[in-house]
C-alpha cells in the first residue's frame, strides 16, 4: 500500500515522508514492527511510545507517525500530527478500506447494560434476516462464530480489522459496546454510527475519569458521531444527552414520557414481562432474564431495533425466544434446593441491581459474594461492600482480579463499607475456597449471587492470567462432595 493512501485524511503537521513510499503494515506497538510498517507512537498513561521509535526503527520501520520528534532527529520519514491517536484510527481505517462505512454499525455506551444489550439486539436483527457483527466484553461474533476478546472495545486498528472480518462474512450489521475509555482514548474516532445508544450512569472507572462529569461527558461523545440517538429518560445522565441536542433522539423508559414506555411490568423468578406503549400502540414485551434492570435492557434494544425500522411487534417477538448472556444473572445448575447465580455485578449499581433481582424471587437467604478488581477506581470498593451488605442476608468478601495490589488490601477497602452493617459476613481471599464457602452453608430456599466474575474465566494476578470459571467451581464442589 502507499502511504498516501494509507494518510488519506490525516491531519498532518509536518512531514518528511514521500508520500509515494509503499509501506507494510501499520503498527502502534514497537514489539510488533517488521520490515517496512509504519509505526504510530502514541503517547500514553503507562509509557510513552515515542520512547520506542529507536527500537521500531532497529526492526525495520519506514516511516513513523508522531507526535513530536524526538531529541536529535530520526533516520526514517516522519509525519508529525497532532493526535497519533486519532491518526492511527484514520490510517486504520483507510488501510482496511473503510468496512465500517458498507455496514449499519450500532453503538452502545453507559455503565451497565450494554454486553446485555447488544446481545438483545442482536438476536432482534437477526430475526430480520441480517447477519450481524458483535463486539463488545464477552467476545467478538460474526453470525455465530466466535472470536475472542481481551477487552469491551478494541484499539482502533483492531476494531477496522474486524469490521473487515465482518463485512468480507456478508455482515450487513455491527452491534458494538463503546466504553468511555474508548471514547476518550479515540479508539472509535472517525466512525459513523448509524444508532448510538445510552443505558445508564453510574459510578465506575474514576480511576480513569476522575469526576463523574468526565464520565459523563466521555459517554456523551457517542452522540457526536451518531446519526440516531436511543437514551433513557429515568436516568439523569440520560436526559443529560438529550439535552445535549448532538443528534435525535428516540427515548424510554418507564415514568417519563417516552418514545418507547414500560407499563405493567411483572418481575419473574426467571423472567419479566411488560407492556411496551410507543407510536404503533401497546405491545407484550416478554423476556427469559429476571430483573427490574432487564426492562430498562429490553427498551433499550427495542429502541435500537425501532430506530433501525424494525417495529417494535417485530422486535418484541423475537425478544421472546432470545437467550439469556453468559455471565449476566445466569443460574449454575446444581440439582439442589437453593440457587446459584453468576452475574457480572462489579459496580455499586450493578451490585445493588442484581441483590434487588435475587430478592424477588428468593424465598430464604440472598448470599452475596463479591471483591473488587485490583487496579480500578478504589472509591467503588467501601461503595459495593455498603450496598452488597445492605442487600444481602449474608455476605462472603473475597477476591476479583487482584491484578498487582494486594488482595488483602482490596478487601480492607471493601470492609471499609461494611464497618456497622449487623449483616453476618466471612472474608475469604481465595475465590474457589469462599465458593465452596458459599455452598456449604447454603440452605433450602436460599441464592447464593456470585457477583463480578460473569462471563470471565481467570482470576488475573500479577498480569498472569489464571484459570478460575466459577462454573467449574460449583461443578467440583458436587463433584467431591458425592465422593465423601
Ligand atoms: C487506560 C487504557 O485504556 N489504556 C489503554 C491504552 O494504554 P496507554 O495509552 O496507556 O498505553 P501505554 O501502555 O502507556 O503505551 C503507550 C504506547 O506505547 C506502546 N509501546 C509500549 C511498550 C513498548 O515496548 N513499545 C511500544 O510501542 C504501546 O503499544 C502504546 O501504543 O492503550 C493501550 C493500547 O491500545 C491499551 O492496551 C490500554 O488498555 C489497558 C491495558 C486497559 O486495561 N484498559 C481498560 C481499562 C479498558 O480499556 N477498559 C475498557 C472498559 C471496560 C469495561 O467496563 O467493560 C474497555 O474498552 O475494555
Ligand atoms: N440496565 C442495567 N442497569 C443496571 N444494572 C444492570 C443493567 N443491565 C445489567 N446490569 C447489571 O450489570 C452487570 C453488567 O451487565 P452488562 O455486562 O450487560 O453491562 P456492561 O455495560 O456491558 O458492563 P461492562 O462495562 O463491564 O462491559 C450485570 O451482570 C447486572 O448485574
Ligand atoms: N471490564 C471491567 C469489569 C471487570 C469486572 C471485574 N471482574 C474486575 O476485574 O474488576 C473492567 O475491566 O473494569
Ligand atoms: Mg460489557
Amino acid at each position: 500500500m502507499k502511504l498516501e493512501k494509507i494518510l488519506k485524511g490525516v491531519d498532518i503537521a509536518e512531514q518528511t515522508a514521500d508520500t509515494g513510499m509503499e509501506i507494510g503494515e501499520l503498527k502502534y506497538d514497537s514489539r510488533q514492527v517488521q520490515n517496512g510498517d509504519v509505526f504510530v507512537a502514541i503517547t500514553g498513561y503507562e509509557t510513552d511510545g515515542h520512547k520506542y521509535i529507536g527500537k521500531a526503527i532497529e526492526l525495520g520501520a519506514s516511516a513513523i507517525v508522531l507526535e513530536h520528534v524526538p531529541e536529535g532527529g530520526i533516520s526514517v520519514p516522519y509525519i508529525r500530527v497532532d493526535s497519533s491517536r486519532r491518526a492511527l484510527a484514520q490510517m486504520a481505517a483507510n488501510y482496511f478500506d473503510h468496512p465500517a462505512d458498507s455496514m449499519t454499525m450500532v453503538g452502545i455506551t453507559g455503565t451497565n447494560g450494554k454486553t446485555t444489550t447488544t446481545y438483545l439486539l442482536k438476536t432482534i436483527l437477526e430475526a430480520q434476516g441480517h447477519t450481524v457483527g458483535l463486539i463488545g466484553t464477552n467476545q467478538n461474533m460474526i453470525g455465530d462464530e466466535i472470536l475472542p476478546t481481551e477487552r469491551t472495545t478494541p484499539e482502533s486498528f483492531e476494531l477496522h480489522k474486524l469490521f473487515a472480518q465482518m463485512r468480507d462474512a456478508g455482515c450487513t450489521h455491527v452491534i458494538m459496546e463503546v466504553s468511555s475509555h474508548s471514547l476518550v482514548l479515540d479508539r472509535v474516532y472517525g466512525i459513523e454510527f448509524t444508532v448510538g445508544a445510552f443505558t445508564n450512569l453510574t459510578q465506575d472507572h474514576l480511576d480513569f475519569h476522575k469526576t463523574m462529569e468526565a464520565y459523563r461527558d466521555a459517554k456523551a461523545l457517542l452522540f457526536h458521531q451518531s446519526k440516531t440517538g436511543v437514551t433513557n429518560l429515568d436516568d439523569a445522565a440520560g436526559k443529560f444527552m438529550l439535552e445535549q441536542k448532538a443528534c435525535p433522539f428516540l427515548s424510554y423508559g418507564e415514568h417519563e414520557a417516552c418514545d418507547l414506555r414500560a407499563a405493567d411490568i411483572q418481575l419473574h423468578a426467571d423472567s419479566i414481562g411488560f407492556v411496551c406503549e410507543s407510536a404503533e400502540g401497546k405491545t407484550e414485551v416478554k423476556l427469559g432474564i429476571p430483573g427490574q434492570f432487564t426492562v430498562y435492557n429490553a427498551l433499550c434494544a427495542l429502541s435500537c431495533a425501532k430506530a433501525l425500522g424494525v417495529s417494535v411487534a417485530d422486535a418484541a417477538d423475537a425478544l421472546h425466544k432470545a437467550h439469556g448472556v453468559k455471565g449476566r444473572v445466569e443460574v449454575v445448575p446444581t440439582n439442589t434446593d437453593y440457587t446459584v447465580l453468576i452475574d457480572y455485578a462489579h459496580s455499586p449499581d450493578g451490585v445493588e441491581n442484581v441483590l434487588e433481582a435475587a430478592r424477588v424471587f428468593t424465598k430464604g437467604r440472598v448470599i452475596g459474594l463479591f471483591g473488587c478488581g485490583g487496579d480500578r477506581d478504589r472509591t467503588k470498593r467501601p461503595k459495593m461492600g455498603a450496598i452488597a451488605a445492605k442487600l444481602s442476608d449474608y455476605c462472603i468478601v473475597t477476591s476479583d482480579n487482584p491484578r498487582t495490589e494486594k488482595p488483602e488490601a482490596i478487601i480492607e477497602d471493601i470492609l471499609e463499607g461494611m464497618k456497622d452493617t449487623k449483616t453476618p459476613y466471612d472474608v475469604i481471599v481465595n475465590r474457589p475456597e469462599a465458593i465452596w464457602h458459599a455452598l456449604d452453608i447454603a440452605q433450602t430456599g436460599d441464592t447464593i449471587v456470585l457477583m463480578g466474575k460473569g462471563h470471565e474465566t481467570y482470576q488475573e494476578i500479577n498480569h498472569v492470567k489464571h484459570h478460575l470459571d466459577e462454573r467449574e467451581v460449583v461443578a467440583q464442589y458436587f463433584e467431591n462432595k458425592n465422593h465423601k
